[in-house]
């Protein structure tokens, strides 16, 4: 049986949320945001490790306010973030020691479900790598420079990604090593799995597995917990 890590990121600093303390540490439901992400991770039989990525500063407060408030068990490391997010998975990625696939989630992400995870797993022991995501509800178009439209895009080929992305653990850590040595910014680990030849293959995520980004987010959040997890 292989090996499944996940790589927990909760390192970012929030800037469109507004908040005031790290939206993963805001309460909904009474415990913070990233408990019900962990917890989604630990409950899953397929999952052996976690690793969280945190700031600095809120190691030790992630530690205990979260890990051992709530009995997190298969949490075995808290590694510091990086800048960026690219980097912060490459410093989470750099602390596993033995992993055959890696899944990477954003910890502002709470409703990820087993279906999501097992799902991933299964299409990147295959592929090499997948990525789950939706398709978008809205009219997608290129906005010029202006202030007007200049194209609609195909909906039917647009895809919104999401988070867990998941990838043979050799195939991703080989990319952001090489990553680290150009100057390149990216979005997600998609992207630097296709800048280095690798196919992503993309799987059905889900609308409630929403990345908490801005305030009116939270709201959702709230509503969203009262249907799924009670
Ligand atoms: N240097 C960073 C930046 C982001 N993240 C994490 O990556 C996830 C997705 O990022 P995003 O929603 O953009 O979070 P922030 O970067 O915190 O948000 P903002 O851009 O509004 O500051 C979050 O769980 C965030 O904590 C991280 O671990 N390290
Ligand atoms: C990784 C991600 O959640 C996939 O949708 C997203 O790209 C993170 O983007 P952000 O710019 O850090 O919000």
């Amino acid at each position: 049986m292989s090996k499944n890590c996940a790589i927990i990121l909760a390192a970012g600093k929030g800037a469109r949320m507004k908040a005031g303390i790290n939206k993963q540490y805001i309460e909904i439901g009474n415990k913070p945001v990233l408990y019900y992400t962990l917890k989604a991770f630990a409950d899953s039989e397929l999952i052996q490790e976690i690793i969280i990525v945190a700031a600095r500063s809120e190691i030790e407060y992630c530690r205990k306010e979260v890990v051992e408030k709530y009995q997190i068990d298969k949490v075995s490391k808290i590694v510091e973030g990086g800048r960026e997010r690219q980097d912060s998975v490459a410093n989470g990625l750099e602390a596993l020691n033995e992993c055959d696939i890696v899944l990477i989630h954003d910890g502002a992400r709470p409703f990820v479900n087993e279906r999501i995870i097992e799902e991933g797993i299964k299409y990147a022991d295959k592929y090499g790598a997948s990525a789950c995501g939706v398709k978008p509800k809205d009219t997608i178009k290129i906005k010029g420079k202006e202030g007007f439209s200049k194209e609609t895009l195909k909906r039917d080929e647009l895809f919104c990604v999401q988070t867990p992305q998941i990838f043979q653990y050799e195939l991703i850590l080989n990319c952001h090593k090489k990553l680290k040595k150009e100057n390149i910014s990216v979005t997600d680990d998609t992207m630097v799995a296709e800048r280095y030849g690798y196919k992503v293959y993309l799987y059905e995520g889900g609308y409630n597995n929403i990345k908490i980004t801005t305030p009116e987010d939270l709201v959702i959040c709230r509503g969203l917990l009262d249907k799924l997890l009670t």
